[in-house]
Formats: C-alpha cells, sequence, structure tokens
C-alpha cells in the first residue's frame, strides 16, 4: 500500500514526470489533486501541483516533504487532463506543458495597500484665499479623493491641497477600493442581424446554450461579419452563466475589436497577450479562477488559463499560423482549443473567411458543424481580383509597382480612397550584393542572408536577430560604394510610393516599426481613421482589419510563397492572398485587387480570379488526399541540431537507423534542413510520415526511447504536425 502521506506533484520544470514528496504532519493528512504546494527541488522551492496518480511506493521517511500548501483555487480536473493530453501529443515534458498554464500565478492574493487620500475635515483655514475656497467647495461633500483629483477638480495646483493639509481644513484618509469592473452584459441587443447571420447566429447560440462539446466551423466571405455572428455565440455562453475565451492572432487583438466586444456588451473584456504587462496578467488569471472575469480576449496562451466555468472558446481566423507556438512546448492553439473544449464541456467556434483544409475536412467527415456566410453584410460585393502579369506588363528595371498598379493608384488617390501594398517582407532589400566580387552579405550565426532596413541603416538576420551597421566597403573584397540592395522589402517599396504620389500620405505597417506594438496599434487607428492615403504592409495588415476607405489592394509579389518545402504553400498563399484583398471594399464603394505575378495561370492564382474559393479547395484536398499528407494522412518533424555539422548528422542518420519499422510509417530523410545553420547550429531534419489511424506520438515515443540519446551538444526537438519546414 503506498504511504498516504505521501504526494505526487507536478513541478514546472522541464521533467515528464510527477515527483513523489512526503506531506509533512500539520500540512493535511493528503492534498487533494489540483492543490497547489511550494516544494523543494535541489536547492530551490518551486510552486508545483498535486497531480493524480497513487504516489510511488516509497518510504515516507526517504521523502522531501512539502513545505506548503497555497492558499490558490485548486487545478481543476480537466484542465490537469487538458494538460496531461498537450503534453502527450506534443511529446513536451508535462513539467513544462505546466509552466504555461502557470503564467500570471502570483503566491496568494497581493495584500491590497490602502491608497490614501484627503477628505475635508470641517475646519476653516487661517487665511482663505480664492484658491482655498474652490478646493474646499469641492472637498465639502466628505468624500476622501486623492489629491491630484482634488486640485484638478478645483483647477487649483497641487501646493493649495498641501497647505490645506498642513492647517487642518484637509486631513488624510484611506480611499474606498476601486469598485468592481463591470461584466459584460449578454441581454444587451445586438445589430440586427441579416437572415444568414440569423440563422448561423442561431445554431452558435443553441449550441453554447446547450453546455456540451461540439465544434463549428464559421466559415464566411470577407466582410460577411463573423465577428457579430460569433459574438451571438458568446452572449448564449454568458446567458447560461458561463465564461467565454476569444482567441485571436496576436495582432488582430486590437483596440478596434476591443471596442466592438465593448459596444456589444457594454464592458470591454479582460485582454491576455504578450504585451500585457506582468501585474495585469495576475489580475486577469485570478479573476478568470474565481469567476469575477466572464470574458477573455486573448492570444494563443489564454488557452492555458484557470477558467472556472468555460462555457464557449471561439478561435477567430483559425486558419492562422500564427497558432502554431514554434518554440518551447510546439502546440497548435486551434487544434488544442478543441480538446480543451471536450475537456470543458464547451463548444468550439472555428472562424475564418479562408479555412483551414484540416477544419474543412473535418466538417465534410461530419465532425464539425459547418455554417456558411456566402455573401458579404449590407449587400457589399466581393473586391474584383486580377492579374498583372509581371512577365510581360511589370515594372520598369529598378521598380516594383507595375504600370497597371500605379494606374489603378492613381485612380484610387483622385477619389479620394485609401490603397493597400502588401508584401511579405520586412525591411528594405532581402539581399546586399557586392557589385565587384559578387559576395552576398551573410548572416555569422545563420544560413540565411543579412536584410537590410535602411531606415535604421542597419543589416538584420531575420531568424536570430543579429544586427550590424550597413558597411560602407564590401567585407569580402574591400571594394567600397559597390554594395547594392537586391529585391524589395516594404520599406523600398514605401520609398517608391512616396516617390510616385509625393503629395500623398504614406504608412508604413510592419512588426519591427519603431515604436513598438502602441506605436502599431496607433497607425492601425489613424488608418482606420482615414488619415492615410497609401499603405505599405506586411502580412500583418491581412488580418482582420476593417479599413472603410480602402478600396485597391496592390500585392507586389503574389508568387513569395509557392513552391519549396511546404506541404500547404498553395493553401498558405490563397489564404493570405483572399485575406489581403478581402481588406477592399469594405466600405462604401466596392474594392478591387491587382495581384502582380509570373505565375498567372497558377491553380492558387487563377482561383483567386475566378472567385472560385470551392474549386480550390477541392484542388488541394485531392491533392493532399492523393499525397496521404495531413489532413488525410499524419505528419512529424524531428529536427537535429548541434554546434558541429558532423555531430548533427551523425545523430541524425543514428535516430533514423533506430526508427522501429511499422505498419506504414514512413520516414525519410535525413537530411539537410532548409536553414542548415541557425543561432550556430547546423540542423538536419527526419520527417515521418504515417496513415491517419496511426498514433503517431505514440510511435515517436518508441522511437526516441529506441535511440541513443542525444550527447556533445546535440538536440533533437519533436514537432508533431509541423507548421513550419525550415
Ligand atoms: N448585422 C450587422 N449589422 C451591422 N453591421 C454589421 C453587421 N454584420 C457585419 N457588420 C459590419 O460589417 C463589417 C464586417 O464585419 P466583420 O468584421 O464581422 O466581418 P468578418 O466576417 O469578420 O470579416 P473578415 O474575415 O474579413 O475579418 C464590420 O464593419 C461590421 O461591423
Ligand atoms: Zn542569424
Amino acid at each position: 500500500m503506498p504511504s498516504p502521506s505521501a504526494v505526487e506533484v507536478l513541478l514546472p520544470v522541464g521533467l515528464d514526470r510527477a515527483l513523489t514528496y512526503a506531506v509533512p504532519a500539520g500540512l493535511d493528512a493528503a492534498p487533494a489533486p489540483g492543490t497547489f504546494v511550494l516544494a523543494p527541488l535541489g536547492a530551490r522551492v518551486e510552486v508545483g501541483v498535486v497531480w493524480d496518480g497513487a504516489p510511488a511506493d516509497v518510504d515516507p521517511a526517504k521523502l522531501k516533504p512539502l513545505r506548503a500548501r497555497l492558499d490558490i483555487a485548486p487545478m481543476a480536473g480537466p484542465m490537469r487532463r487538458f494538460l496531461d493530453r498537450v503534453a502527450a501529443y506534443t511529446l513536451a515534458p508535462r513539467g513544462q506543458v505546466l509552466r504555461m498554464a502557470l503564467r500570471g500565478l502570483t503566491l496568494g492574493e497581493e495584500p491590497r495597500k490602502p491608497k490614501v487620500g484627503v477628505r475635508a475635515t470641517g475646519s476653516h483655514p487661517a487665511r482663505m484665499t480664492p484658491a482655498r475656497e474652490r478646493a474646499l467647495a469641492v472637498a465639502a461633500d466628505g468624500r476622501a479623493r486623492p489629491k491630484r483629483e482634488l486640485a484638478e477638480l478645483a483647477g487649483v495646483s497641487a501646493g493649495v491641497v498641501d497647505g490645506l493639509v498642513k492647517e487642518g481644513a484637509l486631513a488624510e484618509a484611506e480611499l474606498p477600493p476601486p469598485p468592481p469592473l463591470p461584466s459584460p452584459d449578454p441581454f444587451r441587443s445586438g445589430p440586427a442581424l441579416s437572415p444568414a447571420q440569423a440563422e448561423a447566429a442561431n445554431m452558435l447560440a443553441a449550441l453554447a446554450a446547450g453546455e456540451r462539446f461540439g465544434v463549428a466551423l464559421l466559415d464566411g466571405v470577407t466582410g460577411s461579419g463573423k465577428t457579430e455572428v460569433y459574438l451571438e455565440a458568446v452572449a448564449a455562453a454568458l446567458k447560461a452563466g458561463r465564461q467565454a475565451l476569444v482567441m485571436a492572432p496576436e495582432i488582430a487583438l486590437t483596440a478596434a475589436f476591443i471596442d466592438r466586444f465593448a459596444d456589444r456588451f457594454g464592458a470591454r473584456p479582460a485582454v491576455w497577450h504578450a504585451s500585457v504587462g506582468e501585474k495585469a496578467r495576475a489580475a486577469v488569471r485570478r479573476g478568470v479562477a474565481s469567476g469575477e472575469v466572464r470574458a477573455v480576449v486573448a492570444a494563443r496562451s489564454g488557452l492555458f488559463l484557470p477558467f472556472r466555468e468555460l462555457g464557449i472558446i471561439v478561435v477567430d481566423e483559425e486558419h492562422d499560423p500564427a497558432y502554431k507556438q514554434e518554440d518551447g512546448v510546439l502546440y497548435n492553439a486551434r487544434d488544442m482549443a478543441v480538446l480543451r473544449g471536450r475537456y470543458e464541456n464547451a463548444p468550439v467556434v472555428l472562424a475564418s473567411a479562408t479555412p483551414s483544409l484540416e477544419s474543412r475536412v473535418n466538417a465534410e467527415r461530419g465532425r464539425y458543424a459547418r455554417l456558411i456566410l456566402p455573401d458579404r453584410f449590407g449587400g457589399r460585393s466581393l473586391p474584383a481580383i486580377s492579374a498583372v502579369d509581371l512577365r510581360t506588363a511589370g515594372p520598369a528595371k529598378g521598380a516594383w509597382l507595375s504600370p497597371r498598379l500605379v494606374a489603378a493608384m492613381t485612380e484610387t488617390l483622385e477619389a479620394g480612397d485609401q490603397t493597400l501594398l502588401f508584401l511579405n517582407r520586412r525591411g528594405y532589400a532581402p539581399l546586399t550584393l557586392c557589385r565587384a566580387c559578387g559576395h552576398r552579405l551573410q548572416c555569422p550565426n545563420c544560413s540565411a542572408w543579412l536584410v537590410e532596413h535602411r531606415f535604421r541603416a542597419r543589416l538584420v538576420c531575420h531568424h536570430c536577430g543579429h544586427t550590424q551597421a550597413t558597411p560602407e566597403a564590401c567585407p569580402s573584397c574591400g571594394t567600397a560604394g559597390q554594395l547594392v540592395a537586391c529585391g524589395p522589402g516594404v520599406e523600398r517599396i514605401r520609398d517608391e510610393a512616396r516617390a510616385l504620389f509625393p503629395q500623398a500620405r504614406v504608412s508604413l505597417l510592419s512588426s519591427d516599426l519603431a515604436g513598438g506594438g502602441e506605436a502599431l496599434l496607433a497607425e492601425l487607428d489613424a488608418i482606420e481613421r482615414g488619415e492615410a492615403d497609401i499603405i505599405v504592409g506586411t502580412q500583418m495588415v491581412t488580418k482582420g482589419h476593417n479599413f472603410p476607405k480602402l478600396t485597391l489592394v496592390g500585392v507586389v509579389d503574389a508568387d513569395f510563397a509557392l513552391g519549396g518545402a511546404d506541404p500547404r504553400a498553395s493553401e498558405r498563399t490563397f489564404q493570405m492572398l483572399e485575406q489581403v484583398a478581402g481588406r477592399a471594399g469594405r466600405g462604401e464603394r466596392p474594392g478591387r485587387a491587382l495581384l502582380q505575378t509570373h505565375e498567372p495561370d497558377h491553380p492558387v492564382v487563377k482561383a483567386l480570379i475566378s472567385g472560385d474559393r470551392e474549386g480550390f479547395y477541392r484542388l488541394e484536398t485531392n491533392q493532399r488526399r492523393a499525397a496521404a499528407m495531413p489532413p488525410f494522412g499524419r505528419l512529424a518533424a524531428l529536427i537535429v541540431s548541434a554546434p558541429e555539422r558532423e555531430a548533427a548528422e551523425a545523430h541524425a542518420r543514428a535516430l533514423a537507423r533506430a526508427a522501429p519499422r511499422s505498419n506504414g510509417v514512413r520516414v525519410l530523410g535525413p537530411a539537410e534542413a532548409p536553414l542548415a545553420v541557425l543561432r550556430g547550429r547546423h540542423r538536419m531534419r527526419l520527417l515521418a510520415q504515417a496513415p491517419r489511424e496511426i498514433d503517431l506520438p505514440a510511435y515517436l515515443r518508441a522511437w526516441l526511447a529506441a535511440a541513443p540519446g542525444p550527447r556533445g551538444g546535440v538536440r533533437v526537438a519533436v514537432d508533431v504536425d509541423p507548421q513550419s519546414f525550415v
């Protein structure tokens, strides 16, 4: 019999197993699974969670005792099982997954320091002045206020208030605690919905009211009003007394989205993403656990918040590759949202104008309900998309905007409308070359070219962040003045737009904007108000924005993502271009999009131009099925890296030899990764491809167990269902 005075504790460290601890007398005989505790680990003390399962059968006298039990709401059973499952699926150590679920955790409630203000005492100062009179008149209601507020209300200086305190006419007094944040009110009425919207909204609302798991794919063209529709499902969950989680790719969490939520429910949602500060995070986490916070809009990590009674998860722009976390635990938040919904008995809504093939196929198989909004809201039409053939109608040498695109921009400007120029490349130029010797400027740590950022006068590696000043002379042959920028980045397109249209207000939107996230949000708001004529942007402009005056979208290079090792290349290109084109014509006037391409006959380009979305998906589905690629087969990548190429290669080969023979699993590679060196580490890739019915994570575990352990600086990263193939 295992001793009742020992428990299993999972710690937020890189360990897969829970550790066994003794429960000291005075703690509580056997803390239940989910209890937060302090546990010694080596020389440290960690916050851990009592986990399920019988403790190892060890003499408790030999075990380290727990230090304390924490006064934090226990982690619920469904959440623990969810974390176990995420770890099992991704092959990440369970402790590492737990760490994601502890973000924003503070030890117990922070004692609120009472804030001090001032209040009238009733006595009069010896000398009265007009300013003092004004201040005392405001204070006459007897309420305690911060000094600054009193000074502002009375229109006096801080010195006047201090003087009155000194003379005893005002006294310091504790301020009442701030009122709790207002909760969203699901009973407010939303906008009148079109018949198609209403039908979809009713189905979603029924799903949310049912308090059962189920997945619905909300598949509606750009500008069809998906947001209004899924907010009805949020309302239904809130009405049922449950909490709501709306997930969006980071940059879509703009003030505009939050304002829309606030318009609908009369209160702002809690917000959770990378730029939210520690204190605010702690408050959201606490509120979500206590039930005080009813609705959260979040980036992918919001999935790991300890909701007390989660009643719906919405994954907006569900196709977005940003849902895949590419470091640490390699998980796809869209897929894990479905898992979390299952454990919480909560419905999950996946929304997109360009659903992932995975979700479409799941809908076709009948596992997901599919709700379709075929038209834009308010009788608006989808943008007319056409191609500019760069082989015959391209721009002059040294320019990137074709005459047709420039003519369209001129018309748009004359009409007082906005143009969006899209190019998914940050910086000024992707390559700098020496005209004298042909040398290309490369990152010292990666097998990648350095990207010129002319505004900052620096060369930057987009893979590792290395930067250096742009040199005058070639570092290889020493010739000065012969370095040339090759190819365009958004900065270069901005320069060209400025030169062509000197009167136009040109705005650049890119993740490396000076001023960071804040500046970017301010810029987005300014554009929405019409304070720019031409917007030049990277893929962040493709997501969810509503710029009413935007009527022309120019895609500078529609071919950039086609080809390469990524089995989803076509799908991704289609999604990105359809989304960016979908920014046009959302206001009063119709929109159009011009795609500059060398391959006007490519199926992706043709589908976009003809508007044959269904045809594209059918073709893509058939190709994936024929190649047994996801979602018709399973994929996992092993990325082996080491400081020396030989070590990486040797280990990758040893891994390949150790691969268990199995029913249908094919192991491909090792092959040098397309990005052969990253941060000074040489990289080799292996790919395992399996039929759908195979438990690929289990196969991978068996494989890694059979393989020699990595030694001498070799690392192996496992990526189940990889989204990135670099
Ligand atoms: N029923 C409605 N009543 C009033 N306005 C609506 C309604 N439905 C949609 N709209 C407006 O139409 C515009 C587009 O809606 P929304 O942003 O929800 O579309 P979407 O389907 O999410 O588009 P995308 O996928 O391109 O981001 C918004 O300005 C929205 O306020
Ligand atoms: Zn680099």
